[in-house]
């Protein structure tokens, strides 16, 4: 992953009714008749997406269907064209936000020449976290024993540990994290799953991006993505209920196919689920 955490200067009170934000009920994010256009590139021309809090909610799909475009603009890093990305009621990118969100980034983002303890203690004192707390995270993430050791001496699965540590650092209440598991091997898969269910478990929203279909199992909500559009806003258990397909992959291959067909375009008449998933 490596991530940055966009979690900088906190603005505690500066919510809606001087709740911080994310204290009120509510979706996570709500977006609405989004358009995007990068270089010459119309990436969304008009999506909606709501991104229910607390969950870990997979956003999957093919490369280059707009899934970093997606989070881009969730956490205020993309420019838009038209329509309204809210995260916890706030604009997207807006100061009440800044500590609230996280976001880790595909490309390193933590410095290879520090030890995992300075990143942590680094980014942590950027958002005034103490440094107990920048040594729970280094416990949390399971990395207490290569505290002393410089990242660049780090497995890959161990750099992200450290990224995720990093974002993690202000206590973030929305995790946005960009294809954390591409290039690690399963086990190493499964045990950072295990970790952002935890997380989720302790009421962090979760929104992680992956173009392995199969991750869609360790998700509880599920965004899947082709072209620009929200092919399916479900559940692991739907989407292979609905489609009757052994695997996520399959699944997602009989969610497309009358597009496909139709010569990649979307077909004349969409099953019930994908018109209600590409409102
Ligand atoms: N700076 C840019 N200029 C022009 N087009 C761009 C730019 N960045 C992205 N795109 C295009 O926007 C589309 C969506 O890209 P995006 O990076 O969001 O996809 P993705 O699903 O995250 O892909 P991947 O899984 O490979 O990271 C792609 O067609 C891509 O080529």
């Amino acid at each position: 992953m490596n991530s940055s955490s966009g979690a900088h200067a906190a603005e505690p009170g500066s919510g809606p009714a001087g709740a911080p934000p994310g204290a009120e009920p509510g979706p996570a994010v709500e977006i609405r008749d989004l358009h995007v256009r990068r270089g010459r590139t119309t990436v969304f021309d008009g999506i909606d997406v709501e991104i229910p809090r607390g969950a870990i909610v997979g956003l999957l799909g093919p490369s280059g269907c707009g899934k970093t475009t997606l989070m881009r603009a969730i956490v205020g890093a993309q420019k838009l064209r038209s329509g309204t990305v809210r995260v916890f009621g706030e604009t997207a990118g807006s100061r009440p936000l800044r500590r609230v969100v996280a976001y880790g980034t595909q490309g390193a983002a933590v410095y290879g020449d520090l030890t995992v303890r300075q990143n942590v203690r680094y980014f942590g004192a950027l958002v005034g976290a103490s440094r107990a707390a920048a040594e729970r995270l280094i416990e949390r993430v399971g990395l207490g024993e290569q505290a002393e050791q410089l990242v660049a001496s780090l497995s890959g699965g161990q750099v992200t540990r450290v990224s995720l540590a990093v974002a993690l650092v202000g206590e973030p209440r929305l995790l946005v994290l960009d294809e954390p598991t591409v290039g690690l091997d399963p086990v190493i898969r499964a045990d950072l799953w295990d970790l952002f269910a935890g997380l989720a478990r302790q009421g962090i929203t979760m929104l992680v991006s992956s173009h392995v279909m199969d991750e869609a199992l360790h998700c509880d909500r599920l965004l899947l993505m082709r072209d620009g559009r929200i092919v399916a806003d479900t559940t692991p258990d739907r989407l292979l209920a609905e489609t009757g397909a052994r695997d996520p992959e399959a699944a997602f291959l009989a969610l497309v196919a009358p597009e496909r067909a139709a010569g990649g375009r979307p077909a004349q008449d969409p099953p019930a689920d994908r018109a209600e998933a590409g409102r």
